[in-house]
């Protein structure tokens, strides 16, 4: 199967900090993958350096084919590569329709209009401020700028985070959506139940290292398992 994006041994560091220690993953074209791990486990650290904003010193990474392992972060995203960063970044001064002005269309079936569609509760707000919304409309927000750059592959960093139960599954429906379209996921969550009934793959980062890569069903049929390797909490499976 061909690979939308696949890192081979990266090494990343702040500073000193020796972060990832030589992580692997590959997202298959048109599937949902899944990147677990507790706080701190470097998720995010990865997903930063898949987008060129925290460059790994070693490393391969090929997105669509195409070495990308030094591109800068524009070129990453101009290839087609949606990225909604953790705690969504939206313009807290600009409305809503103007935080969806920002994004360069990259032409496709993704448009304002479209975007309206997919998230009612946007057209109504469109006059609202960025920091007048709810976390659910932020997300939803961060998620349609993001689809208007028309990703081929999507990176989503903790969609549910700080969202009502409600709304998260609201989110998880639009990922499942998005799968629907064609568009490749690499999702990064802590809430390890719900992103495993809806990946294909699922990987586990500990201590930047890789402990568990294969199917999600895998590990979704061993709680214990995922607790072991993620410190996922027994109730909701909450990744702590
Ligand atoms: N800018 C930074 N400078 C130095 N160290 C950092 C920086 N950002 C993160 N770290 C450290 O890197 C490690 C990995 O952090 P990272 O944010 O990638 O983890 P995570 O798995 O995404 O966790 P979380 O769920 O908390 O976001 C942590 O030990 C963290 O303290």
């Amino acid at each position: 199967m061909t690979a939308a994006l696949s890192a081979e041994g990266l090494h990343t560091y702040y500073g000193k900090s020796h972060i990832l220690h030589g992580v692997s993953l590959s997202v298959a074209e048109g599937k949902i993958t899944a990147l677990l791990g507790r706080n701190g486990a470097g998720k995010t650290t990865t997903l930063r350096s898949l987008m060129g904003l925290t460059p790994a010193r070693e490393g391969k990474i090929t997105i669509f084919g195409e070495d990308t392992t030094r591109w800068p972060t524009f070129r990453v995203a101009a290839s087609g590569v949606g990225y909604v960063p953790e705690g969504r970044r939206i313009f807290a001064n600009l409305s809503v329709e103007e935080n969806l002005k920002v994004p360069l269309e990259r032409g496709g079936p993704w448009t304002i209009e479209r975007i309206y569609k997919l998230f009612p509760r946007l057209e109504e707000r469109k006059l609202n401020r960025g920091r007048q919304l709810s976390g659910g409309e932020q997300e939803m927000l961060s998620i349609g700028r993001a689809l208007l750059l028309n990703p081929r592959l999507l990176i989503l960093d903790e969609p549910s985070q700080g969202l009502a139960p409600l709304i998260v599954r609201e989110v998880f429906r639009i990922v499942q959506q998005m799968k629907a379209e064609g568009i490749s996921v690499l999702l990064v969550e802590q809430n390890a139940r719900m992103s495993l009934e809806i990946a294909d793959d699922a990987y586990v980062l500990d201590d930047g290292i890789v402990v568990y890569s294969g199917p999600a069903h895998e590990l979704a049929a061993d709680e214990a398992r995922v607790r072991a390797l993620a410190g996922a909490s027994a109730e909701e499976w909450t990744l702590t």
